[in-house]
């Protein structure tokens, strides 16, 4: 008893409940179930495996005490065939008297109960000899069969429970045995406890069980394992979902369940008690709750009151019930998981677009200013002395220098400082160089930014990267911004031209106007802006307390020519005279801003250095300005004779024209050598009266004839004319229409200004008639160029052979060439010009002897090495 009390679980449970039953005087309502007396010895539907273990197996014992019921040779008469062993008999822990009183007992029920029942109760009997009687069974034992029918059925009743229970426990030993080897040996060592604790007992036991000790010494025969496969048990797995009746039939019957938990009134956990479970799952791991669904709250509450009535459990010993509302987070995350990849995606995207921004990228980043900031200590380098020419636009920005340098000079006396400027010129004039300077000189911080790169496609973001351009400018005062391209943003409102304004450029636009409007008068922030397009500008942007100055840088004069040449010369490797050098260069660029400038020096350098030279020549020089003003030479394209002979007569025209009439440019260089895109020759010429800004309409003729001269020239030595002069034509017809309609140059038109505006053109802003006297004074003023062109060329027409054959021969004619071929030019030259063409080609230190045949001193080609003897 003592064994069976410190059994832990269930079987205390059982054996307490037995116990008060029996003690009770008027036994407890028991509800027969048909179907559960009908299996009254369930251990039917456990299948037997007998399987050996390691080792023969050795034949039965004879040796073992006789069956009850049995037919005393170990073999059960109603079961078993031959070759079946019979289990082998387990050491007894009982009494003597206890074994024969339930010897007695079992072989009574054997007398009741159908043969087919006979195993299941030799099973009992051997489980109660092995663990010993449980307390329910003892009276019954004891009374040696003189039992009622109630007795009986409560007896059957608990037999039921109690094989049910061995048979699944020993299955469930038996399998984990199977499959885990620890507890094999966690078995043995518990069966190694238990015979200690049993030696212990029968140490105090009387001298009868010693003496039946000494009768049935333990045999070490064969081993049989024995697998009872109950379906119900081996179907539970560890957190796994199981019905009512596995719930019932697997853990509440069996007495194993801790405690339940009804979670979000739909499911209920079943906490096994673990030490009695000792269940696994498939990984070995033990069990340590199910689960199952219930559809209501109520029904599952009295199936669970109506199972534990059954089942006999006094109130205080109910399987407690918790509720709890839990969160599913695995479908609240499921169900946010769309919207979640949603953002996700966007967030990418957006990181993505804003990549490269460094810290401003994404999209916490996409209203901040992208303007970079260059420290005045180590990144702006340049000086006023980097930037060449432009000496007036340097004195107007000085004053900002000073103003950032010493503002209190200017406040002192009341005056306001100017907030900006805009410095207006066409491409590559150094506006941005001279925005850098001003920073470089007055040494502080300087924000750069592009006016595209306040535009987005999203709405709101241009103001707000105004407002943090200016924020931040504003914590780093003094300092200087500089908008680059401000025509982006600061278009004039009213030109949107049709389908209304750009909403977003407007507010941008706005914005800075705001900003600048809000500038404190002391604080030393000065915005610089650039621009191509001055004249598109919005008035607001211009007025004063904005961008007070408007600083305009033109493209540089002979004289700005050379002084940019200055600066990028300085880097370059040359022996050359520099002064010398400068001016040539200089009026072999007329119409060159800085920047085209800045490429020459470079490709020069590029052009000696594909020469293996080691140092840059004229000669690099020339191929260089070549190169920037023609594009590349086209070697792939070879035209043929008659082709090349068109092309060469069509350039001697013009050249002729150049040289002859007074007000036209004289030719500077000529070459047949294709370059560029679609470009079968190339003039170059120069400005007769060196930097021209006005002409006079005899200039405008002169010219005019002078590019008609192509074709003419064309026409009078060939039978027929080709598609070469549509550029030319082209020019004419601009010309000679501003002339009329701009520069009140015909007296039929009078001084009228039409605009030359494409968005116009669908209302022409004159009648039909003005259009008509128009084309008839365009035409006229063509036809004039024509005849003008005409008679030269036809008076000469012998030199355009000579100047065409020549240039048919070497390809590329230099205006040396023309003075030896035509004589000089029986027009005065600017002199500023003709310093530059000496004949002294470049070669500065020792000006050879005039050469007389430039064939003579030629490169290899003949084209290249043209030099410009007088
Ligand atoms: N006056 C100058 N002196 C020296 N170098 C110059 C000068 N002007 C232009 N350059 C050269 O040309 C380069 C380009 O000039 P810059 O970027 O300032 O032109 P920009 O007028 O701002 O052109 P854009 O209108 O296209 O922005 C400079 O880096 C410099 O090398």
């Amino acid at each position: 008893m003592a064994t069976l009390l410190r059994r832990p679980g269930n079987l205390a449970r059982y054996s307490r409940r037995a116990t008060e039953c029996i003690g009770r005087t008027a036994p407890t309502p028991v509800r027969p179930q048909p179907s559960r007396i009908s299996s009254l010895f369930a251990s039917h539907r456990l299948r037997t495996y007998a399987t050996h273990g390691p080792g023969d197996p050795k034949p039965p014992n004879n040796n073992h005490k006789p069956q009850p019921g049995g037919n005393g040779n170990g073999n059960d008469s109603g079961k078993g065939g031959p070759n079946k062993e019979e289990p082998k008999e387990p050491e007894s822990v009982l009494t003597e008297t206890e074994q024969k009183q339930l010897d007695a007992f079992i072989k009574h029920l054997e007398e009741t109960l159908p043969p087919t029942s006979h195993p299941s109760l030799h099973e009992l009997r051997r489980s109660m000899m092995r663990d010993g009687l449980p307390p329910e069974v003892k009276p019954f034992v004891e009374r040696n069969g003189n039992i009622s029918l109630m007795d009986y059925l409560r007896m059957a009743r608990f037999m039921l429970k109690y094989t049910n229970m061995q048979a699944n426990k020993e299955a469930e030993n038996d399998l984990a045995r199977f499959m885990k080897k620890s507890r094999e040996e966690s078995k043995v060592e518990q069966d190694q406890e238990q015979k200690k604790q049993r030696g212990e007992e029968e140490q105090n036991r009387p001298k009868d069980k010693n003496q039946k000790q000494k009768q049935k010494p333990p045999s070490p025969g064969p081993r049989v394992l024995e697998f009872r496969f109950d379906p119900g048990s081996f179907l539970v797995t560890a957190g796994r979902e199981i019905t009512w009746q596995e719930f019932r039939a697997n853990y509440l019957d069996k007495g194993l369940v801790e405690k339940l938990t009804v979670s979000n009134r739909t499911r209920v956990r079943v906490d096994i008690n673990r030490e009695e479970a000792a269940q696994t799952d498939s990984m070995g791991q033990p069990i340590s709750y199910v689960y199952f669904n219930i559809g209501s709250v109520k029904v599952f509450e009295s199936k669970l009151e109506q199972a534990q009535d059954e089942l006999e459990i006094p109130t205080a010993e109910r399987i407690p019930v918790t509720y709890t509302d839990e969160v599913p987070w695995g479908s609240a995350i499921m169900s946010f998981a769309p919207t979640l990849i949603l953002m996700a995606g966007a967030f990418w995207l957006t990181r993505r677009a804003g990549g490269g921004g460094g810290g401003q990228s994404g999209i916490f980043g996409i209203g901040k200013s992208r303007a970079k900031r260059f420290n005045h200590e180590t990144d702006i380098k340049t000086k006023f002395s980097d930037v060449a020419g432009m000496d007036e636009a340097k004195v107007e920005i000085m004053e900002f220098v000073s103003f950032l340098q010493q503002p209190e000079r200017f406040q002192k006396l009341g005056a306001k400082i100017p907030r900006g400027a805009i410095l207006s010129g066409p491409p590559g004039t150094g506006k941005t160089l001279l925005a850098k300077a001003t920073a470089g000189e007055s040494g502080v911080p300087f924000f750069s930014v592009s006016g595209s790169e306040f535009v987005e496609m999203f709405v709101g973001v241009g103001p707000s990267r105004v407002r943090d351009l200016f924020s931040n400018a504003r914590k780093n005062t003094p300092c200087i911004i500089f908008i680059d391209e401000i025509d982006a943003i600061g278009k004039s409102r009213a030109k949107q031209g049709f389908g209304g304004g750009n909403d977003e450029r407007e507010s941008t636009l706005n914005q800075i106007l705001t900003e600048m409007d809000g500038f404190n008068t002391s604080e030393q922030v000065v915005v610089l802006a650039g621009t191509n397009r001055a004249d598109v500008l919005d008035k607001a942007l211009m007025r004063p307390g904005r961008f007070d100055r408007h600083i305009a840088i033109d493209r540089p004069t002979m004289d700005g020519r050379k002084q940019i040449f200055r600066v990028h010369l300085k880097k370059i490797v040359t022996d050359e005279d520099l002064e010398y050098l400068e001016g040539r260069l200089a009026a072999l660029t007329p119409g060159f801003a800085g920047a085209d400038i800045a490429n020459c020096v470079n490709e020069a350098a590029l052009v000696a250095a594909r020469d293996n030279a080691d140092k840059v020549v004229m000669r690099h020089f020339e191929q260089a300005i070549e190169r920037v003003i023609g594009g590349l030479e086209k070697k792939s394209l070879v035209l043929s004779p008659e082709e090349k002979r068109t092309v060469a007569y069509h350039e001697a025209g013009h050249a002729i024209c150049g040289w002859y009439f007074r007000w036209a440019d004289p030719l500077l260089k000529v070459s047949i050598i294709p370059r560029g895109q679609g470009a079968l020759g190339y003039a170059q010429y120069l400005p007769a009266g060196g930097d021209t800004y006005l002409m006079n309409v005899n200039q405008l003729m002169d010219r005019m004839a002078m590019t008609l001269g192509g074709r003419v020239s064309e026409e009078l030595h060939f039978d027929t004319v080709t598609s070469g002069a549509s550029d030319d034509f082209n020019k004419v017809t601009r010309m000679a229409t501003a002339m009329v309609t701009k520069f009140g140059m015909s007296p039929k038109l009078g001084y009228i200004y039409y605009e030359e505006d494409s968005q116009q053109q669908l209302h022409k802003p004159f009648s039909e008639d003005t259009a008509r006297d128009i084309d008839v004074e365009v035409r006229r003023i063509v036809q004039e160029a024509n005849k003008q062109c005409r008679d030269l060329l036809t008076e000469k027409r012998k030199e355009i052979g000579v100047v065409a054959e020549e240039l048919l021969s070497k390809e590329v004619l230099g205006r040396d060439d023309l003075v030896r071929l035509l004589g000089p030019r029986p027009w005065p030259e600017s002199g500023e010009f003709a310093k530059y063409f000496d004949g002294r080609a470049g070669q500065t230190v020792a000006p050879p002897e005039p050469q007389q045949n430039s064939e003579e001193t030629s490169g290899k080609d003949g084209r290249d090495e043209t030099p410009f003897p007088s």
